[in-house]
């Protein structure tokens, strides 16, 4: 089987605001995608299209209002407290920020050794010691320099990649890594996100890349998927997504990096924060009052998903 991981109608509604004031945002929306045995799948979107949300769901922080999730064939959405224990040695997660991933008045290796006893990867000191330098080597950082250190004595960069290397020691199949290079140097975000193919192209790792970054985007993924207010409206091979947008919001998205340096983050802020919970409780398409394409259609029902040249647009253009 090469399918790692999926997601079936996803759906997350939280409701905000005060007992007089009360209101839905649907954060995720009808999402569906698959992610493969040794494929980079990478959810793309701007802040607050609901990408942490869907994250948080295939982790079991947060409980999906609707749809389904499925981790080897297996459902995993709706599993037990005990059964999740089992399944966070398979899949493993990074987050944006490694200085708050470790407490800074702690020894950085004490995670390591306490990881590999509490998963019973390793029964004494030795044998963890061996797993730990082979760890960290897949992520070219020396043992020698690692030993001993509070998170503090390490640069932003080598965090990260002390993370990925304490993700990898009970041997996940899924990596999970939101935002994981936003608060790395740009001039080190390549060398992170390297670091995933090569990881990939060793140990056949699945790993979803979660990013408002489209250069590190398109340099990095297999496929991706597009996200505007909490629904995919384009998904398919990376180079087509972003070589050959379809999606309006896409193309808009794609014309907001800064070119010709790839290694410069994305930053233009395409939306204000205020439309944001207009757009998410529009009827029809949520674009469409933005959209330079927009149709009369648009305005009054949601577009399904249209297979257009091996990719996914929910867009009426294509019809
Ligand atoms: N616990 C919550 N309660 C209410 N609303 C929430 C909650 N978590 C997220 N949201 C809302 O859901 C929407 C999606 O948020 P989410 O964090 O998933 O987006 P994101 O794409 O990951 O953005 P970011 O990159 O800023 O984290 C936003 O409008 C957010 O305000």
């Amino acid at each position: 089987m090469t399918e790692m991981l999926r997601v079936l109608n996803l759906r997350k509604v939280f409701t905000i605001g005060g007992i007089f004031s009360r209101a839905k945002i649907i954060a995720v929306n009808d999402v569906s995608f698959e992610i493969k045995k040794a494929e980079i799948f990478t959810l793309a979107g701007e802040s607050g299209c609901g990408k942490t949300t869907i994250a948080k769901i295939l982790l079991g922080f947060e409980h999906p209002t609707g749809g389904i999730v499925e981790y080897k064939g297996r459902r995993i959405d709706n599993i037990k407290p005990n059964e999740r224990f089992s399944l966070r040695k398979e899949i493993q997660a990074i987050f944006q920020n490694p200085f708050s991933t470790f407490n800074p008045l702690r020894k950085v290796d004490r995670y390591f050794f306490e990881a590999l006893q509490n998963f019973g990867i390793a029964k004494e000191e030795r044998e963890a010691e061996k797993i730990v330098r082979e760890k960290l080597e897949a992520v070219g950082v020396a043992y020698e320099e690692f030993r001993e250190k509070y998170p503090s004595e390490f640069s932003g960069g080598q965090l990260q990649r002390i993370s990925i290397a304490r993700a990898l020691l009970t041997n996940p199949s899924l990596l999970i890594a939101d935002e994981p290079v936003s608060m790395v140097d740009a001039s080190l975000r390549m060398s992170i996100v390297n670091l995933f193919k090569d990881l990939r192209d060793r140990f056949g790792l699945s790993i979803l890349y979660i990013t408002h970054d489209l250069a590190t985007a398109y340099y990095v993924s297999d496929r991706m998927a597009i996200m505007f207010r909490g629904e995919i409206v384009e998904l398919g091979p990376a180079e087509k997504v972003l070589q050959e947008p379809k999606h309006p919001y896409t193309r808009l998205l794609r014309d907001s990096v800064p070119e010709p340096d790839p290694s410069k983050r994305w930053t233009s802020k395409v939306l204000l924060a205020e439309q944001e919970h207009e757009e998410y409780l529009r009827m029809g398409c949520k674009f469409a009052g933005r959209c330079p394409s927009a149709m009369e259609i648009c305005k009054r029902e949601s577009p399904i998903h249209y297979e257009v040249d091996g990719v996914r647009v929910k867009c009426f253009l294509y019809r």
